[in-house]
């Protein structure tokens, strides 16, 4: 049995024997049933956390176009435009009327600095970025640049390397097709049209479609603005172990990982085993969401669910049956800001981000206009091992995707990190395990 299978092997035996107990009951409360009663089943606690994001109600801002990424689009957005604005050249040519061949125009004359309004445009033809040129009489051809407007008259436009110029005499051996590589105006959209509705996120391909439809400033729904709370007195900040100390692992990962997930983050900011520092922080938080690390079980100095009872939060997801993972917590603390309490060991916290944090984040909020709803059904791949479940929970395993379905890692255990960094998405085990080939939901890890 390697390292990691046999980590595995107790952190299962152990969250049999022993769940953990919630603040409400406290060393030498109720058995495992009575624990066990205030977990979410795993897709339950996903769904509440998405509810919670739906219900966060953020301040509307007007922000200029490059200010906007990230944040969600406040209102729909309508084009300001028709798009083409007018009958543009798809292609490098000819602008031609009727059949051919054609007379091309005469060459401007030399003498006059603008000669837009001749037949033949400027010494180059016409080219993208002037004013409606002048008509074009049937049996004639202009050169045109692709994205220059169309003259009026124009039944199709020549591609350069379909025709053949002898003098003033432009011949196509195929006639081009009435209407050829001419994009008409308002083929995309016309002036008015919803392009993407309200709390679509603003990507940079929006940002592009939004300036290309006529807008300078978007109305956005600020990203959420996160701030963790790194917890516990056996963390260093740098080096290497020493003393019973260890490194802080959380730290540099959580907020990262949350601004991956559509977060602002505000602070990492490490606390210690400090109750007080603790409720001090969660009461004073500006933030819309607040990510512990640590301290989320029931030894001596796990302070987070004994703040969040001292502050009146509610809980809104207390423990869930998941491994690694299951004592993490969803709470509204009573500002209206959400908590979310990742367990200290590292897989288990990923697994609290996955579960809780990214559901919150990546729902938008409910606006008066509508706007997506909430994220479909996982996508699934086949196991391309078996992987022993819980009897109980739901497992979810670092794996890599490839096209014939998910790799099992090793280094799975609930306090290693070495198989989710090389991972590219976690498969959602369902309890009693999974055997090879059978289909698993999977959580993409969001740079994947
Ligand atoms: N009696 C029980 N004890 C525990 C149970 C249980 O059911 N009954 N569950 C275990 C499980 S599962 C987990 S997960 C942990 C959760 O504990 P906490 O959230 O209270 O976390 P800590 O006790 O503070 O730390 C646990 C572990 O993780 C290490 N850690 C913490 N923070 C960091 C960090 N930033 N970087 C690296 N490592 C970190 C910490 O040193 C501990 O080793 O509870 C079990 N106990
Ligand atoms: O199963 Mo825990 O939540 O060790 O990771």
């Amino acid at each position: 049995m390697s390292g990691d299978e046999l980590a595995d092997a107790l952190a299962l035996a152990n969250g049999h024997r022993a769940a953990p107990r919630t603040g409400r009951t406290g060393p030498g409360g109720p058995g495992e049933r009575e624990h066990r009663t205030g977990h979410h089943d795993w897709t339950a606690a996903r769904a509440a956390a998405a509810r919670a994001g739906a219900e966060r109600r953020p301040e509307p801002a007007t922000v200029p176009l490059a200010d906007a990424l990230g944040h969600r689009l406040a209102e729909p957005l309508d084009a300001l435009t028709d798009l083409p604005a007018f009958d543009t050249s798809a292609m490098d040519g000819w602008a031609v009327s009727g059949p051919g061949p054609w007379t091309l125009a005469a060459p401007p004359d030399g003498s006059r600095e603008d000669a837009r309004d001749e037949p033949s445009g400027g010494p180059h033809g016409l080219l993208a970025g002037h004013g409606a040129p002048a008509p074009l009489p049937d049996g004639h051809a202009v050169r045109i640049a692709t994205g220059a407007r169309i003259p009026p008259g124009t039944t199709a436009v020549l591609r350069s390397e379909h025709g053949e110029v002898r003098g003033r005499r432009l011949r196509a051996p195929r006639a081009p097709q009435h209407g050829a590589d001419i994009r008409p105006r308002a083929q995309e959209c016309r002036r008015g049209d919803r392009l993407l509705a309200a709390g679509a996120p603003v990507t940079p391909a929006v940002l592009g479609l939004a300036a290309a439809a006529g807008w300078d400033e978007l109305p956005v729904l600020r990203r959420p603005r996160a701030e963790v709370l790194v917890l516990g007195d056996e963390l260093l900040p740098s080096g290497l172990p020493e003393g019973g100390r260890i490194r802080d692992a959380l730290g540099p990962m959580v907020g990262p990982w949350l601004e991956a997930a559509g977060a602002e983050v505000t602070a990492t900011r490490r606390l210690g085993d400090d109750a007080d520092a603790l409720l001090a922080a969660l009461a004073g938080t500006t933030a819309d969401l607040v990510v512990t690390t640590g301290g989320t079980a029931c030894g001596p100095v796990d302070h987070v669910r004994p703040a969040l009872h001292r502050l009146g939060a509610d809980l809104l997801v207390d423990g869930v049956a998941v491994r690694p993972g299951h004592p993490m917590l969803l709470a509204r603390l009573p500002g209206g800001a959400h908590l979310v309490g990742l367990p200290g060991n590292p897989l288990a916290a990923v697994s609290g981000l996955l579960t809780l944090a990214e559901p919150l984040l990546r729902t938008p909020p409910r606006t008066d206009s509508g706007g997506p709803g909430p994220a479909g059904p996982l996508p699934t791949a086949p196991l391309l091992g078996a992987v022993q479940g819980h009897p109980r929970d739901t497992r979810l395993v670092p794996v890599v995707q490839d096209d014939r379905g998910a790799r099992p890692l090793n280094f799975s255990g609930p306090a290693m990190l070495r198989g989710i960094a090389a991972a590219d998405a976690l498969a959602a085990v369902p309890p009693g395990g999974g055997s090879a080939g059978s289909a698993v939901p999977l959580l993409r890890l969001p740079w994947a």
